[in-house]
């Protein structure tokens, strides 16, 4: 940690098998309202977690963290064990009148090939984290800034905008919001998220038709 600050508040999981990357990457293609689509519009996270840098789009696998709300000592030691390709899925109890994240930690986090931030509770410095292209969607945003005393939780399941996320899940997120993907179920969910495009391409195909 780039912090000075005792971390017996924080509980801690065995790390887990992180998903290929090619099917997370193939589902980037696609619409995060179309991949909804495909997973029967569930798994889609509450519309209050809106992007705050517009136009990043978001694709990894959840690393899951609990963190008491207007505090951000398990973000701090969450990016110690981090790895490329995961996205901090942070259950801030939705508290949105303190920011547990900004431009510090999103710079620890492009060191560390982290491939975005999703939170249920508030940023700041949101400037400064679309300068450096981290893609970070929240509930809100404030500029008070957080305290560095836990508790919280890493590597458990969380609740983030109504959405149980576990470790190692796939995560996406564009303009219209987030879908959280199950683990054991990305390749069939890419399946589904390609014949849902081709039936899609086949209805807009007989708009012209209809025009007169
Ligand atoms: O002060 C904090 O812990 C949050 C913040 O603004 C940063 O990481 O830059
Ligand atoms: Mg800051």
């Amino acid at each position: 940690m780039i912090i000075t600050a005792a971390t017996d508040s924080l509980q801690l999981s065995p790390d887990w098998d992180r998903p290929a990357p090619g099917p997370i990457q193939e589902l980037a293609q696609y619409p995060v309202a179309l991949i909804g689509d495909a997973q029967s519009r569930m798994g889609l996270m509450h519309a209050a977690i809106r992007p705050v840098t517009p136009g990043l789009r978001l694709a990894g696998t959840v690393l899951p963290i609990q963190t008491r709300e207007g505090d951000n000592l398990a973000i701090h030691r969450a990016l110690d064990d981090a790895r490329p390709g995961d996205v901090l899925v942070i259950n801030a109890n939705s508290d949105t009148n303190r920011a547990c994240f900004g431009d510090i930690l999103g710079e620890l986090c492009i060191a560390r090939g982290i491939a975005g931030v999703v939170i249920d509770g508030a940023t700041r410095d949101v400037a400064e984290l679309q300068a450096m292209g981290l893609p970070t969607f929240a509930r809100g945003i404030s500029p008070a800034g957080p305290f560095k005393y836990g508790p919280g939780t890493l590597g458990a399941p969380v609740a983030c905008g109504n959405v149980v996320c576990h470790p190692g899940d796939a995560i996406l997120g564009d303009s219209d919001g987030i879908v959280v993907v199950p683990k054991h179920l990305i390749t069939a969910t890419l399946e589904k998220t390609r014949a849902q495009d081709n039936a899609e391409a086949a209805m807009r195909a007989k708009i012209p038709a209809l025009v007169h």
